[in-house]
């Protein structure tokens, strides 16, 4: 039985990636690590848990990804998102493992009406963004044999995300400002733990960086119009610009991104963002969380 590590298994793509392993349990041996198993800013330790599990596959869920703090903890930012990776691809190399790694849409500075493809000039704009873009650049250095995942405005029922942080203010505010002028693809972390999950399925050997999210683009503002409705919800939503929600990194304005390739390469039709936002909200009632 081929064997799968999951790095950041206690994170939001993780329990996602937990929930959907019951589904493949004839075909693969999972392990799910936290940072307190596995800290992949240590070296040593990246390589004694690779030792331990010999895994086959490795899906990277882990990051950091706190894009404001990130402003200021850069060290700590770029430790994980950055040289963590690195390690990973090494470590990956040396064992014959193959890397799937998770990246973002805030790579690009989001200066575009168009969509972005793989291979489209990156240019973060943040901390975070540029942390992940060394990540990207490690990874594939270290080991060209590793598939990276581009994804966007993540969330799922599990720990903190958008949906979650607008379904709490509903409950406790009459009416909120919400960014109107940012551009994105919203995604539910749920159907990229599939996409990954049908990338080491499918058994091919083709490399390199992928766009995943759902489809098509919207804003925050939006996005969060759908929560209230999806949700019943009652409240007063504004859309406000960017200037009129000061933060401390700045996000890109405009970061869609193209998903052909995916589909072309490994079969992986994109999902609305409407139906996969219902089923998560669909979920969060029955479970009240
Ligand atoms: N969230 C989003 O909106 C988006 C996320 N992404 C990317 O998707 C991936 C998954 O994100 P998401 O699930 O939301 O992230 P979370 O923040 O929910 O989870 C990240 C996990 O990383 C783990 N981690 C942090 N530092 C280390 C370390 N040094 N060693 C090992 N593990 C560590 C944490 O583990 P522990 O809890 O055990 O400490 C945490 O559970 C990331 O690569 C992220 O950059 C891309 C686009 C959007
Ligand atoms: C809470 C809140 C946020 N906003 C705005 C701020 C920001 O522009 C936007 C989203 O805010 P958040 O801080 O939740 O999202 P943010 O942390 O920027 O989300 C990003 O996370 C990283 C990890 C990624 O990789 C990206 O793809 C993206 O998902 O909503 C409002 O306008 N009003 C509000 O009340």
């Amino acid at each position: 039985m081929k064997r799968i590590l999951v790095i950041g298994g206690n994170g939001q793509l993780g329990h996602c990636l937990q929930k959907l392993a019951p589904k493949y349990h004839d075909l693969y041996d999972f392990n799910f690590t936290g940072s307190s198993v596995l800290d992949i800013t240590d070296y040593k330790q990246v390589d004694l848990v690779f030792a331990e599990y010999q895994p086959d596959f490795v899906i990277n869920a882990s990051a950091y990804t706190a894009v404001d703090l990130a402003e200021t903890e850069v060290e700590n930012a770029f430790a994980v998102n950055a040289e963590g990776v690195g390690n990973l691809a090494s470590v990956c190399k040396d064992n014959n493992a193959i890397l799937i790694h998770v990246s973002t849409d805030y790579v690009f500075d989001g200066e575009t009406n168009l969509n972005y493809a793989e291979d489209d000039f990156t240019n973060p704009i943040g901390v975070y963004g540029t942390s992940k873009r060394k990540g990207e650049e490690l990874a594939l250095d270290n080991n060209p044999e590793t598939v990276i995942l581009r994804t966007s405005w993540l969330y799922s029922e599990f720990n903190k995300n958008f949906v979650k942080t607008m379904l709490h203010l509903f409950e406790v505010k009459d009416q909120l400002g919400i960014v109107g002028d940012q551009f994105g693809q919203p995604t539910n972390a749920n159907d990229l733990a599939e996409a990954i999950m049908d990338i080491i399925d499918s058994g091919k050997k083709v490399f390199g960086i992928y766009h995943f999210s759902n489809y098509p683009e919207t804003t925050w503002f939006d996005f969060a119009n759908k929560i209230k409705e999806f949700s019943g919800s009652e409240i007063k939503l504004k859309s406000i610009t960017t200037e009129e929600f000061p933060t401390p990194a700045k996000r890109p304005k405009r970061s869609t991104m193209s998903l052909d390739k995916i589909e072309n390469d490994y079969n992986i039709e994109p999902k609305h963002w409407e139906k996969s936002l219902r089923d998560c909200i669909e979920i969060l009632k029955l479970t009240n969380a």
